[in-house]
């Protein structure tokens, strides 16, 4: 156990205590849109202002859609300091081996420590060491977009294609994506899944010439990856003949310096970084590489830079202020007390379309346990299921659940107020931006039964048919959102986003006393899928393993 650790079962601290009584009380019954006409200083109450420095503008984060009221938010507030937030994060902080099942610190704040104050792990400082590898990246993306950096024909990259996959693909994948008005180098392509369709496909993009490949995987031992890797070194071979050109086309992103060099990948040509690194967190490393090469280093150093001022926020700012804490607050406040299951982020923003399944892995890796740091089994809901797709395209697809199913689903929506791509006179951004107002206001307000009705007559339907269709009219509304809103969508601001759940994910974590860093869950599966594969290889049943398993294998292999 580490020193200071929670220990009193969530259920019995005094203040969760408090806090059933609370909502049996008053919080269950709380309907927040009559409470604006109560309090006109509602939205400045339960809302935070961030300001950014430069012309970035603020982060304005609007929590008062919410079913809170002073005293919930007060004994929510008391729950995080009851629960020793502020002191697990100072242990986060310094290099404190937080992730106790695995031995490591849990640091990708030092990744971006722009203001290089020493953090130590193990008495050592691992600020130089991060500072080599960034000095590293950059000098490689300043070759290579400058076109200094030639492939085997003497020919400049115009492609990367990252392989890689979960923490090693999907950070990459969702920043070059949202970041794409900033692009300046090569193209970027990804490749995660084993189905050959995924590097097939983007073989058929890219010319052995011009490509450059980063095998990404901080293990090096993922077996997707070095599959991937290996079939495209294969593929790359083929065209260039020469073992030697391999150098100029192969990349590696790791921290297993030996089975990097085992795949045949020059270490001079390797990227590191450290085992306190989480895969899902590991976007600041050199992870992020396709990220540089793809909008320029100094663009990843304000992704950073955002990142990092986000940290400062989370780590100096009184809870009742802190946007991380107030995030993962009311988290709880559904997940433990309504019984929410699930949470939504929908980004009114097409750059971030793949934020949501960023996040899916962020927040579902890191609190999806069902043990307590001391390793008892909880009786609490922990970690929610993330899911989510930009608006307005979700709002024709599920938010009718949203607005009118049985489950109550907690919503982020986030928004650039200025858009990069201001066409028609920036109509359409208007429009977009009246459609995530709009939710937010029709989520809060609903339709009573008579507005409903009010509404059928006005339209001439006739009496008898009104009574039949009023109640499906009806809106319950009160239904809660969080509004999350940057002047643009920028390297400084994004990052800001990011490290803004990454430091929610770690408060609920601490609230729920569980491990956020480690995913022992996901190694099952891994091991039998080893064993599997064999077995595929003829056609001879198989009756080793349970009825369906079996059943499934013989039926496939019937078609061998
Ligand atoms: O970067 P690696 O070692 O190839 O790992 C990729 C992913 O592998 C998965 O199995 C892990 O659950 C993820 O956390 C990780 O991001």
């Amino acid at each position: 156990m580490v020193s200071g650790e929670v220990t009193t079962p969530l259920l019995e601290e005094p203040v969760f205590k408090k806090l059933e009584e609370y909502y049996k009380s008053t919080g269950s019954k709380i309907n927040f849109y009559e409470l604006f006409k109560k309090d006109p200083a509602r939205f400045d109450k339960f809302s935070l202002t961030i300001p950014c420095p430069g012309d970035e503008g603020n982060i304005l984060i609007d929590f008062s859609k919410n079913r809170i009221d002073d005293q919930g938010m007060n004994l929510l507030f008391e729950l995080a300091k009851a629960r020793q937030v502020e002191e697990v994060r100072e242990k986060m902080f310094s290099g404190e081996k937080i992730n106790f099942t695995e031995d490591r610190a849990v640091l990708h704040i030092a990744l971006r420590n722009l203001s290089n104050r020493p953090i130590q792990v193990d008495c050592v400082d691992v600020t130089p060491s991060v500072n080599a590898v960034k000095q590293h990246m950059k000098e490689f993306c300043d070759q290579v977009i400058s076109q200094k950096w030639l492939g085997y024909t003497g020919k400049p990259i115009f492609d990367v294609v990252n392989i890689g996959i979960g923490g090693s693909d999907l950070g990459p994948l969702m920043v070059t994506e949202a970041l794409k008005p900033f692009a300046i180098g090569p193209r970027v392509h990804f490749v995660s899944n084993i189905d050959g369709t995924h590097l097939a496909e983007v073989l058929k993009k890219v010319n052995p010439e011009t490509v450059l490949f980063i095998v990404a995987s901080k293990t090096f031992t993922t077996q997707e990856t070095i599959t991937n890797a290996t079939s495209a070194k294969t593929w790359f071979l083929k065209h260039a003949k020469e073992p030697s050109a391999v150098a100029k086309h192969f990349v590696a992103l790791s921290t297993n310096e030996p089975k990097v060099a085992e795949f045949g990948i020059d270490t001079a040509n390797m990227f590191g970084f450290w085992d306190w690194v989480g895969g899902r967190y590991s976007l600041w490393s050199a992870i992020g590489l396709s990220i540089a090469l793809n909008i320029g280093y100094a663009n990843f150093e304000r992704l950073l830079a955002g990142a990092h001022f986000m940290d400062n926020h989370f780590q100096n700012t009184p809870i009742n202020k802190n946007a991380p804490v107030i995030l993962a607050l009311l988290g709880v406040w559904y997940g433990n007390f309504f019984g929410s299951e699930t949470h939504a982020l929908l980004p009114y923003d097409q750059y971030l379309h793949r934020f949501a399944a960023y996040f899916q892995q962020g927040d579902m890796e890191s609190n999806g346990k069902y043990v307590t740091r001391q390793g008892s089994p909880v009786n609490y809901s922990t970690g929610p299921i993330v899911w989510g797709e930009p608006g307005t395209n979700g709002q024709h697809a599920f938010y009718q659940l949203i607005h009118q199913g049985t489950k109550l689903i907690p919503a982020d929506f986030i928004a650039p107020a200025i858009s990069h791509n201001p066409i028609e006179n920036n109509q359409h951004h208007k429009i977009l931006l009246a459609n995530f107002l709009a939710q937010t206001e029709a989520l809060a307000k609903g339709k009573s039964p008579a507005e409903a009705e009010a509404e059928l007559i006005a339209s001439g339907t006739s009496p008898d048919h009104i009574k039949r269709i009023l109640p499906h009219k009806v809106f319950q509304g009160n239904r809660p959102t969080n509004s999350i809103v940057v002047k643009r969508v920028t390297p400084f601001t994004l990052g800001a986003l990011i490290a803004m759940y990454e430091h929610k994910i770690f408060v609920q974590g601490a609230i729920w006393n569980i491990n956020s860093y480690d995913q022992w869950g996901v190694e099952l599966g891994k091991a039998l899928a080893k064993a599997i594969e064999p077995e595929l290889q003829d056609n001879t049943p198989v009756s080793s393993h349970d009825g369906s398993t079996n059943g499934l294998i013989n039926f496939i292999k019937s078609h061998y």
